[in-house]
């Protein structure tokens, strides 16, 4: 079995039904969604200087020294907002920690808002270095959102679902801003050490933007990884866990890993996660909140919310 280019889209023709070559952006994203679990767009309302800000941003963030980051560590807390140290993630049991860092930040809801008791919306943990951090990111996060909400409906229309019906469970979605940091391959990493081990993702959408550096590797139904990049300004998608379920694997959630190599390395994820009442099952089957899902993967990967995991 062959396997398929992975889709490069124009978003402003997938997104715009007036378009000339939306057709073409539908049948592609058709292909990228419910096929490959992959695809890229261009052409996006979030521009390259705008990423290249945001990545510049966590730059500044994860150069700092490890003494300093750690006033910031989520391992201080039961959530996951702020710094994520080397080795703080397992995103699969057979694999080490990962030995990326990362910083996580969501929703921005005003203090004292009865969602904040909920982990997946905790407040978020704002550094005070480097200068306008949380600015940088928190506009980020509105306009990404506000895209991957575009987008999402956009593919599940072009796989011949309902894409307003999801578009309602987006409403205060538990939506996570994640800057991954991966340094040169540690010296004396071996097989089961990776920058990100192979995993599928926990939500809906993920809108990846990278600082350009190679290093993502998605895993083929026809056989074998491809190696997928992106300059800034262009957005590797793909689809999660929670789509998968939600839409009766009409769109298809597909693994994929960093192992990591001798230049260093930043990635921005934005996973689109749903509201955390969303029910995520599909009509006729028992009830999956989109909240215990969710939960359900922090706690088993997150290592300092892993069961019998000390630092509470
Ligand atoms: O760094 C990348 O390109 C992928 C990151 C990733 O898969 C993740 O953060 O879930
Ligand atoms: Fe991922």
């Amino acid at each position: 079995m062959t396997n398929p280019p992975i889709p490069q889209i124009d978003a402003a023709a997938l997104l715009d039904s007036s378009h000339a070559d939306h057709g073409k952006a539908v049948a592609a994203a058709r292909l990228g969604a419910s096929d490959i679990g992959f695809m890229t767009v261009h052409n996006t309302p979030l521009s390259a200087d705008r990423v290249t800000q945001v990545i510049a941003a966590y730059r500044a963030f994860f150069a700092l020294p490890a003494a300093q980051k750690a006033q910031w560590d989520m391992a201080a807390t039961g959530s996951n907002r702020g710094w994520g140290a080397p080795g703080s993630e397992q995103v699969n049991p057979d694999a080490n920690p990962d030995y990326k860092q990362v910083f996580d930040c969501g929703l921005t809801l005003p203090p004292g808002d009865p969602l904040t008791a909920l982990p997946a919306y905790a407040p978020n943990l704002w550094p005070d270095t480097p200068p306008g951090f949380a600015a940088v990111l928190q506009a980020y996060y509105v306009d990404a959102t506000a895209f991957a909400r575009d987008l999402l409906v956009a593919v599940l229309n072009a796989v011949g679902e309902d894409g307003a019906f999801f578009a309602d469970r987006f409403t205060r979605p538990m939506a996570l801003l994640r800057g991954n940091y991966y340094p040169e391959r540690p010296a004396g990493a071996g097989a089961k050490d990776f920058g990100i081990a192979t995993h599928t993702d926990y939500g809906c959408l993920t809108l990846l933007t990278t600082d350009g550096t190679p290093g993502l590797e998605v895993r083929r139904r026809g056989g074998g990884w491809t190696a997928l990049s992106a300059q800034p300004g262009t957005f590797v998608i793909n689809f999660g866990e929670m789509l998968e379920i939600w839409t009766t694997g009409r769109i298809v959630a597909t693994p994929h890993r960093v192992v990591g190599g001798s230049e260093e390395r930043i990635s921005v994820p934005l996973f689109f996660n749903p509201d955390h009442d969303a029910n995520v099952a599909p009509a006729g089957v028992p009830p999956v909140l989109a909240i215990d899902h969710l939960q359900r993967r922090f706690d088993q990967t997150y290592v300092h919310l892993q069961k019998g995991s000390a630092a509470r």
